[in-house]
C-alpha cells in the first residue's frame, strides 16, 4: 500500500493530495449561443417518456426532505425501469454529441444528472445559473459546464423558460431540445406553472470526471 500515492506522477486526486484537481470550467463556453433544436427526439421517444412520467404510479423520488422544492418532482436512474433508462441514456448520448459538435468541444465530457422532472401548478424557478451565483461566486454545483433540457409536453399553462440578461423567452414545444452554458451570463428562470403539469428531461454536463454519474454520455 502506497502511503502517498500523489507523490507519483499521474496518481492522486484532490482528496489524496490536498490540491484541487483542475477541470475545464463553464467559463470557457461563454459566448456560445443557446441551442434550440425542435423535434430533437422522435414522437415515439417522446410518447414513451411522457407515458412513463405521467403514469399515476410513476416513481417520483421522495428521499429529499419535505421542505426541499425538488421532493416528489424528479425520477433518477435508480428508480427507472431498465427499458426507460436505456432509452434515456441513448437520448443523452445523442444530445451530448449534438452539443459537442455545435460548441466545438473536443475534450471528453461527463454528466452528473439524467432525470425526468415534473412541474405542477405553483412550481417555478427563480432566475439562476447552473454553476454559479448570479454574482459569479461558485454555487453548490460549480463543476457544471452546460445543461440540456428536452421538453416533453404542452398540456400546461405558464412554465416559460426565460433568460433575463439575454432578453430571450423561447417558445417551448414538445420534443424541443434546449441547451446552454452554466455561467451567470446564461441566467435563466422558469415562470410559474398555472395549470396542468409540465414534464422535462434534464441533464447537466461537466468536464470533471469525478462528477460522472456512470451512465453513458
Ligand atoms: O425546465 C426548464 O426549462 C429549466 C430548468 C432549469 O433551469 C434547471 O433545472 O436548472
Ligand atoms: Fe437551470
Amino acid at each position: 500500500m502506497l502511503k502517498n500515492p500523489s507523490a507519483l506522477p499521474g496518481l492522486g486526486n484532490s482528496r489524496q493530495s490536498g490540491q484541487p484537481m483542475m477541470y475545464r470550467h463553464a467559463r470557457s463556453l461563454v459566448g456560445k449561443p443557446i441551442g434550440l433544436v425542435p423535434d430533437f427526439i422522435t414522437e415515439a421517444e417522446r410518447k414513451q417518456l411522457l407515458k412513463f412520467a405521467s403514469a399515476p404510479n410513476a416513481p417520483w423520488e421522495l428521499y429529499l426532505p419535505k421542505t426541499d422544492v425538488w421532493r416528489g418532482r424528479m425520477i433518477n436512474p435508480r428508480s427507472m425501469p431498465p427499458k426507460m433508462l436505456t432509452l434515456m441514456e441513448r437520448i443523452r448520448t445523442r444530445t451530448a454529441s449534438h452539443i459537442k459538435a455545435d460548441y466545438g468541444i473536443t475534450d471528453p465530457i461527463y454528466a452528473d444528472t439524467l432525470q425526468l422532472v415534473r412541474w405542477r401548478p405553483g412550481d417555478d424557478q427563480a432566475a439562476h445559473a447552473d454553476c454559479e451565483e448570479p454574482d459569479g461566486r461558485p454555487n453548490q454545483t460549480p463543476w457544471r459546464a452546460f445543461a440540456s433540457i428536452i421538453y416533453l409536453n404542452d398540456e400546461y399553462e405558464g412554465g416559460a423558460i426565460h433568460f433575463p440578461k439575454l432578453g430571450l423567452r423561447p417558445e417551448l414545444k414538445p420534443g424541443l431540445l434546449a441547451y446552454f452554458p452554466s455561467t451567470a451570463d446564461y441566467l435563466h428562470g422558469v415562470e410559474k406553472i398555472t395549470a396542468g403539469a409540465r414534464y422535462t428531461f434534464s441533464c447537466f454536463y461537466t468536464f470533471d470526471p469525478r462528477r460522472h454519474d456512470g451512465h453513458a454520455v
